[in-house]
């Protein structure tokens, strides 16, 4: 059985896990931390971790990057591994993180689904063979309008995972409003959309002279991403300290 902590368990994310946790017989969720209390759970719910001495084996992490810092402390302290899904973080918080990586496992993933995790390699393949051939890299996100954080973690573990394979010569553009020049060759456009109740869509567009070739993913549910969580909760548990990526889980 793994014992979850469950942050931003009264978020969108968090109730798509309980509910999963729920019908899974090898997971339980033994406390829940959330700033808002909108939710009435089956577990116990603190407002921050220094109120929770609950036991668990590993932590889930759907909330936001604020009070980063309280969380690491206490998985530190008590050896626990975290399965990071939350985005939006700083340069700081990440160098943070990879410290407290040094003491315990984590597993962060802008993006838990199977799909986009497998269109990460293709994208980087892509990349390889079309930017030598002269195409252009661009990436379109789309999201729903309670999204806090743009571009989305996805676009940029996306721009991050092509531009490691162009040597990191690629520099991001968000935003071409004030230019009035050419598009500069060695770029990652990267475009976000909000609106609605749109789950989350990415697109990498490789566009050439005369022809364009796009890469797309379409996320139709959040259970696609709380599968993920779930499967790296239970991967976790007794791994050596070190940072972790979702094709450590799925091959
Ligand atoms: N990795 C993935 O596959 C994936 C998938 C979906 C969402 N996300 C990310 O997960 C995060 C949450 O998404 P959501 O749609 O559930 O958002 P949401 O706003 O619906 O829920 C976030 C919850 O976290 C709580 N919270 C925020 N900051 C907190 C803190 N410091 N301590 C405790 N609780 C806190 C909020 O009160 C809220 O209940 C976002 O960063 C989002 O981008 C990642
Ligand atoms: O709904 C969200 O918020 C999502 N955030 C992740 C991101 O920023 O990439 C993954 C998709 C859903």
């Amino acid at each position: 059985m793994t014992n979850i902590i469950l942050r931003g368990c009264n978020g969108k994310m968090g109730q798509v896990i309980t509910q999963m946790v729920e019908e899974d017989e090898n997971t339980v969720i033994v406390a829940g931390i959330d700033l808002s209390a909108n939710r009435m759970n089956k577990y116990p719910v603190y407002h921050s971790f220094f109120q929770c001495n609950v036991k668990a084996d590993v932590i889930i992490d759907f909330s936001s990057p604020k009070n980063i810092g309280e969380m690491l402390e206490f998985a530190m302290q008590k050896r626990i591994g975290i399965v990071l899904c939350t985005t939006g973080f700083s340069k700081e918080d990440l160098e943070m993180i990879d410290r407290a990586s040094t003491v315990i496992p984590i597993l962060r993933s802008a993006n838990m689904s199977m799909g986009i995790n497998l269109i990460l390699k293709l994208v980087q393949e892509a990349a390889i063979l079309l930017s030598e051939a002269g195409f252009d890299i661009e990436i379109v996100e789309k999201h729903h309008n309670k999204k806090l954080d743009a571009p989305s973690g996805t676009a940029l573990a996306l721009a991050d995972a092509m531009n490691e394979v162009l040597n990191n010569e690629y520099g991001y553009k968000y935003d071409r409003s004030l230019d009035r020049k050419e598009r500069e060759k060695k770029q990652i456009g990267i475009s976000a959309v909000r609106g609605g109740t749109i789950v989350g869509e990415h697109e990498v567009i490789f566009a050439g002279t005369d022809e364009v070739i796009e890469i797309k993913h379409t996320a139709y549910s959040k259970a696609i991403f709380a599968k993920g969580a779930v499967q790296a909760a239970k991967f976790l548990p007794g791994k050596t300290a070190g940072m972790y990526q979702m094709s450590d889980v799925i091959g």
